[in-house]
């Protein structure tokens, strides 16, 4: 029986995405070429796209790392053609398991040219179908999220209870995961079994004297600005920073006499910013975060897209039918792990997924696997208040929403109004009608609205973690550029927690995330917050991840900080992440704190863990604003319902800008920041009613716009104006 189902490699992704379950990625080094071949074709729009984009360095390292990796392989190839005797055991690892990935991929389009769909997915159906019918017959009783849970895993035992290569193959349907299994332990015995000997070679060597011959040479040091020689051949490079790993690995046996690590470092940080095409600087942050080791599986990683996801939209549909009309269609998908109920892995497609009328209908959308993680942890649920701070294109303020049932209130802000306009798209799409888009300055919060039960900051960020999306962060990123952007972060996240009620039955919670990977951006931010205010970090419910760093390069962390989660592409199979989830304790103000988010990271953060009594002061002041808050949910719900009636576009309003105790605490603060964001030329979009605003707001959905002044203080001023009229006119 001839293999089939998605690629065998990404069946073999068994960590919450494309990890082996121990730390290997599954598209490294000689996998590499067979994973993206086979799981992400080139028919799937996200890889169609405008391409990739890149500096031309980028570019041309990538073309010569091609061309270096392809004559690797002729000679690697004539070097096996050469060799039967000693290259059957390799071959049992690299060239079948390559051979049967293409005649898989090759039978799996077949079958689902014939068929529509690979035998996994018609497992998965098998199972929704029984399911649906049982449960129908009883009634419909059971919830959705029940059957799809007791399906994943009725599918997850059907796949993996798959019998081996001498059961019956007939009635199973896929070998694939057996086949895996045996060719993974083999190429685990061949690994094991080689390290060995090379470590009995190593012995004999040192015992013989021979080790001096194994020292490695490094290439004469070049002044700045000459071309290096030792630089212009790729497979040259490429096979030195395996060399020069080694010698770091074991440096007093294998290092050239009279050459430091430094100097093995330096050689190492040149090739591998010559190979990968990365500027120093960035190199230079990569190698401090990661191992030499683990630093070449995250640029290969970042060499290669991470699989295709979808989320579908629980406001619009079931996952069982989008999956059962995707498959209908010729996809070939999988759910996307034990940790998501609505997220589909798309390994094959022969429609572009971004157009298909279940897609335009809104009942799924294109999003990163880790773009799940910060709404997952931020949690909102029905009826609450939630603000998502920067929200365009709006991935995740619709997982909200959808999070919420479409109920309560969420502010879904963004201060770039040009992406608001997408941000609006999105939300008219996926059928959101509790959401009111608008357009500040994150830092305008919570002068313009406050009192949230969430918050959810998804700041704006280098990009580290997504350089397999947009590889120009390769070389485009400096020390300046880290700087701004981590004291930008500071300064919202301080704004996020301002803006959340310590004192929400149900709430109190900031989620705060990054796609970067950059400490400065991330535990350093969160660090900082729990110095200047009155939240502890908790859990954030996302069962995997690596822990956050709680001391970096000399400097202390607050212990709870080990509580944050990061992604990585090369383990996680995901974009890079970050996510951080608070619980506000109290709304005062911890005292004797600035806001300074330059301020040098000194002593621990203390962190009261009791949640304090409000004084009596502060108790009415959060009456008052939660009262104006109440007349703003009542005004925002009154525009819903005549916006419902003509479409299920979001919501126009002006904002209601009641001043509250707090926020005017924080206005000499939000001052300063204004000044900071302009200054980084990050200047928020002044508000102005035009008429295409009104417009906008009479169609597809209508921005809040971001103000100079008050929106409080213009309504008076401009109720002054009228009266003034009127007055005029009646003398
Ligand atoms: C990482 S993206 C957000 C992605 C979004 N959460 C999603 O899931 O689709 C960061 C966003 O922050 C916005 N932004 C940048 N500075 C901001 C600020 N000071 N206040 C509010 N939004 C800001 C950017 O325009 C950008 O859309």
């Amino acid at each position: 029986m001839p293999r089939r189902g998605p690629g065998r490699k990404d069946k073999a992704q068994k960590g919450p995405l494309g990890h082996d379950g121990e730390g290997k990625p599954v598209f490294l080094k000689s996998k590499l070429k067979a994973s993206t071949e086979t799981s992400v074709p080139t028919k799937i729009p996200q890889k169609q796209g405008p391409g990739r984009k890149g500096s031309a360095t980028a570019k041309k390292a990538r073309a010569a790392r091609e061309a270096a990796a392809e004559k690797a392989e002729q000679e690697a190839e004539a070097q096996e053609l050469g060799s039967d005797d000693d290259g059957e055991q390799t071959n049992l690892f690299s060239d079948d398991d390559e051979d049967a990935g293409a005649a898989m991929s090759a039978e799996a389009l077949q079958q689902q040219k014939a068929k529509g769909f690979s035998d996994n997915n018609q497992s998965w159906l098998k199972l929704m179908n029984a399911h649906k019918m049982s449960s129908d017959e009883e009634g419909g009783q059971g919830s959705d999220a029940e059957d799809e849970e007791m399906m994943d895993d009725e599918f997850a035992e059907a796949v993996e209870g798959e019998p081996s290569d001498g059961d019956d193959k007939e009635s199973s349907g896929s070998d694939s995961d057996s086949d895996e299994m045996d060719i993974e332990k083999k190429s685990r015995k061949i690994d094991a079994q080689r390290k060995q000997d090379e470590e009995e070679d190593q012995a004999a060597d040192m015992e013989t004297g021979d080790v001096e011959s194994e020292r490695f040479i490094l290439p004469d040091e070049v002044a700045e600005g000459e071309e290096d020689p030792a630089a212009t051949d790729l497979v040259e490079v490429q096979g030195r920073i395996g060399q020069v790993i080694a010698v770091l690995n074991n440096f007093k046996y294998l290092a050239q006499e009279g050459k430091s690590r430094v100097d093995y470092t330096n050689r190492l940080i040149k090739d591998l910013c010559t190979y990968y095409g990365y500027n120093t600087f960035m190199m230079d942050k990569l190698l401090e975060m990661f191992t030499q080791h683990d630093i070449v599986e995250f640029l290969e990683a970042c060499e290669v897209p991470r699989p295709l996801t979808i989320r579908v939209n629980a406001l619009k549909a079931r996952r069982r039918d989008v999956a059962q009309s995707l498959i209908a269609r010729g996809v070939n998908l999988d759910p996307i792990g034990k940790w998501s109920k609505v997220g589909l892995v798309i390994f094959d497609s022969p429609v572009p997924i971004g157009a298909t009328p279940e897609y335009l209908s809104g009942q799924y959308t294109i999003q990163a696997a880790s773009s799940f993680l910060p709404v997952m942890a931020c949690a909102p649920q029905e009826g609450e208040r939630v603000l998502d701070m920067c929200a365009a294109p709006g991935g995740k303020s619709t997982y909200a929403s959808a999070l919420m049932k479409n109920s309560g209130i969420l502010f879904s802000n963004d201060m770039n109004k040009s992406r608001t306009k997408s941000l609006s798209a999105n939300i008219a799409r996926m059928g959101v009608r509790n959401a009111i888009v608008c357009n500040y300055d994150g830092k305008m919060f919570p002068k313009v609205i406050g009192n949230f039960d969430r918050v959810m900051l998804d700041a704006p960020c280098s990009g580290t973690g997504v350089i397999s999306k947009d590889p120009s962060v390769k070389v485009n990123k400096g020390d300046r550029d880290i700087q701004k952007l981590s004291h930008l972060q500071k300064e919202l996240l301080l704004h996020a927690i301002d803006s959340v009620d310590a004192k929400s039955k149900t709430g109190g919670i900031i989620a705060y995330s990054t796609c970067s990977i950059m400490v400065e951006e991330n535990e350093e931010v969160v660090n900082y917050a729990l110095k200047k205010r009155n939240v502890k970090l908790v859990d954030s419910g996302i069962e995997f991840g690596t822990d956050g760093f709680t001391s970096f390069r000399g400097k202390k962390y607050h212990p709870s900080v080990k509580m944050t989660k990061r992604f990585y592409p090369h383990t996680h199979n995901m974009d890079g992440f970050f996510v951080a989830k608070f619980k506000k304790i109290s709304n005062k103000i911890p005292a004797g704190v600035s806001d300074d988010a330059d301020e040098a990271e000194e002593e621990e953060p203390e962190i009261v863990e009791e949640v304090e009594e409000e004084p009596v002061k502060n108790s009415k002041k959060a009456k008052k604003s939660t009262a104006s808050a109440d007349s703003e949910t009542n005004r925002v719900e009154e525009v819903v319902v005549e916006t419902e009636s003509t479409t299920d576009a979001p919501v126009a309003t002006e904002p209601v800008a009641e001043s509250t105790g707090e926020s005017r605490k924080r206005k000499k603060d939000s001052k300063k920041g204004k000044k900071t964001s302009e200054k980084s030329g990050e200047k928020a979009s002044v508000a102005e009613t035009t008429e295409e605003n009104v417009n906008e707001s009479e169609t597809v959905s209508a921005v809040v716009e971001s103000s100079e002044e008050p929106a409080h203080k213009k309504q008076k001023k401009d109720s002054k104006k009228r009266s003034k009229k009127s007055s005029k006119k009646s003398k």
